[in-house]
């Protein structure tokens, strides 16, 4: 594609002389090849307009800048790169989600098991689905790789590319709070946009709930107007969740709502909560219906009813939902059960949340009946303020928290341990920083009729400490623990 045709889709943007052909887009000096446009990205730990010399030696025929550069090749100058990449890479790849139906699912908790409840529900009614998430990335079934939740826009739009390419009908995504700041998701058009519900985490990136709320919404205030647009766009909402009113107010797209407490759209009652699942009659716009989860908890109704909610308005046949609902086995590392054989159950499960260890904790001390050991960290480079909740929380539901590491990244483990302990004051915990032994000293000390929760990793297969990152797999260790018994 030629320079000038690229930059037409940022308005007022200055349009240099030279107009060479850009094979591709890329933000990082390393992969600049002849025919790259190089974007100077000011970011957390690096600056690469530092770096936009070396892009130039290297063959970039355009680089976009923040500030004036002296290079031998066109600058184009913009006040935020890392916004105008993401309309860049739309325009590149052509506009791929315009030709998807392409589902956002936003909130602190249950992205990852909504989104992966909707691919199912999708891929089981015969249509093609594509998947973004912290899990990884899937096109039809080919599973990609994937560093953050929401990935930066350059990824992302060739991803879509691809899905376009390969005939994908829907793609259901995560968009984290990062994302929405950072602009990764700009110029995505989404149909349907997704609430799950607010509570705290990432306030060291977001400072405030007000703030982090605010970051939510940007995904409701891009969804397009359903007045205007052929297509009609959907924001489904938590009605028990106080947030979903300032979503409400940023979007012109049709409301649907979904909750347990509050009057919606989808609500569920008679909830009966069983130590192999959860059953509830479903109120719908088509009246009642009896449903039985495999999954645990009542946070998964909500994520379950989201997931209703958002293939109804696609125009699923609601016994086709509900057959896809109930055949759901649940997702890699929520609320996992580890079976090496031991007479009472180690789940495994992601929660490093304040609200979402409470869920959990919940979830078991209804089917617990004696013990219940809780395996606890909270990550470094994270959110501090969840340390002294999360710590408190584990104490208050479990009969034996044990903290641990989770990943300590570039932060002192026993500085995060103290900032845990200072929720727990007075209270019964041990601590065994090392995360091995903790599982095991769990594993090891329960009995029939006790419960072992391990929480924070679900999925992740390593443990970042320092800048090293080891192999670490909960569930190996657990298994590992349960042998030595
Ligand atoms: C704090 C944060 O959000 N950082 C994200 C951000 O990185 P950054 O822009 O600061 O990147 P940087 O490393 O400073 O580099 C700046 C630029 O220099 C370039 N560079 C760098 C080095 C070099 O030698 N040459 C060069 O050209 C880089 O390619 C980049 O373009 O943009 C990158 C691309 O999108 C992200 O990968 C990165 O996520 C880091 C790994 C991260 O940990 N992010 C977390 C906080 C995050 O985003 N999490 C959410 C999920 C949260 C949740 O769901 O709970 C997520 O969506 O993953
Ligand atoms: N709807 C929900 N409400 C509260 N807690 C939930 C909900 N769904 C899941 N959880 C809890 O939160 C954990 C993470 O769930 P999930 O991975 O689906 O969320 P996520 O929003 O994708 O998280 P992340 O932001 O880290 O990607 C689960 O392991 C479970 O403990
Ligand atoms: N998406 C979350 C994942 C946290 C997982 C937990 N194991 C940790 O490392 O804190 C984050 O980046 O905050
Ligand atoms: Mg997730």
């Amino acid at each position: 594609m030629k320079l000038h045709t690229l930059l037409q889709a940022i308005p007022f943007i200055q349009i240099p002389p030279e107009n060479p052909e850009i094979q591709s887009i890329v933000n990082d000096h390393r992969q600049v090849l002849p025919g790259s446009l190089f974007i100077c990205i000011k970011g957390y730990v690096f600056d690469g307009h530092t770096v936009a010399k070396d892009a130039a030696r290297n063959g970039a025929t355009a680089i976009l800048s923040e500030r004036e550069l002296d290079l031998d090749v066109p600058v184009i100058l913009v006040k935020d790169t890392k916004h105008a990449m993401a309309i860049l890479a739309d325009a590149f790849y052509g506009h791929p989600t315009q030709k998807l139906h392409l589902i956002g699912i936003t909130g602190t908790n249950g992205k990852t098991t909504t989104s992966h409840l909707i691919e199912k529900i999708f891929s089981d009614h015969n249509q093609s689905t594509g998947l973004i998430g912290t899990i990884h990335m899937k096109i039809g079934n080919r599973e990609i790789e994937t560093k953050n939740t929401t990935p930066d826009s350059l990824v992302l739009q060739s991803v879509f590319n691809d899905m376009t390419n390969e005939n994908i009908d829907t793609a259901i995504m995560e968009v984290s709070s990062h994302a929405l700041v950072q602009g990764r998701v700009n110029g995505c058009d989404y149909d349907i946009a997704v609430f799950t519900n607010l509570s705290q985490d990432h306030l060291d990136y977001h400072h405030t709930m007000e703030e982090y709320a605010q970051a939510k919404s940007l995904l409701f205030s891009k969804l397009g107007n359903s007045y205007i647009e052929n297509k009609p766009k959907f924001a489904v909402l938590n009605a028990d969740d106080m947030a979903s009113n300032q979503m409400m107010t940023v979007t012109s797209a049709h409301i649907i709502t979904y909750g347990i407490e509050q009057q919606a759209d989808f609500t569920a009652s008679n909830i009966v909560l069983k130590s192999g699942g959860t059953s509830f009659t479903l109120h719908s716009p088509e009246g009642k219906r009896e449903i039985t989860l495999k999954l645990m908890g009542k946070f998964n109704i909500y994520n379950a009813l989201a997931a209703i909610a958002s293939a109804y308005v696609s125009n699923i046949p609601l016994h086709s939902i509900i057959r896809s609902l109930e055949s759901a086995a649940g997702v890699d590392g929520r609320f996992e059960p580890v079976m090496g054989g031991q007479d009472f159950p180690v789940i495994v499960d992601y929660a490093h949340t304040p609200d979402s260890l409470e869920n959990v904790l919940k979830t078991i001390g209804q089917f617990a009946k004696k013990r219940i050991f809780a395996v606890v960290g909270c990550g470094g480079d994270r959110d501090p303020s969840k340390r002294p909740l999360m710590a408190a929380i584990a104490c208050k539901y479990a009969t034996d928290p044990i903290f641990t590491a989770d990943n300590p990244r570039s932060e002192d483990p026993l500085a995060i341990l103290e900032d845990m302990e200072k929720g727990a004051l007075g209270m019964n915990y041990q601590i065994v920083p090392d995360r091995t032994e903790a599982i095991k000293k769990a594993v090891g000390s329960a009995k029939s009729g006790d419960v072992v929760l391990i929480a924070g990793k679900g999925h992740e297969t390593y443990q970042i400490i320092g800048d090293k990152v080891f192999d670490f797999d909960d569930r190996l260790v657990a298994l590992e623990a349960i042998k030595e018994r």
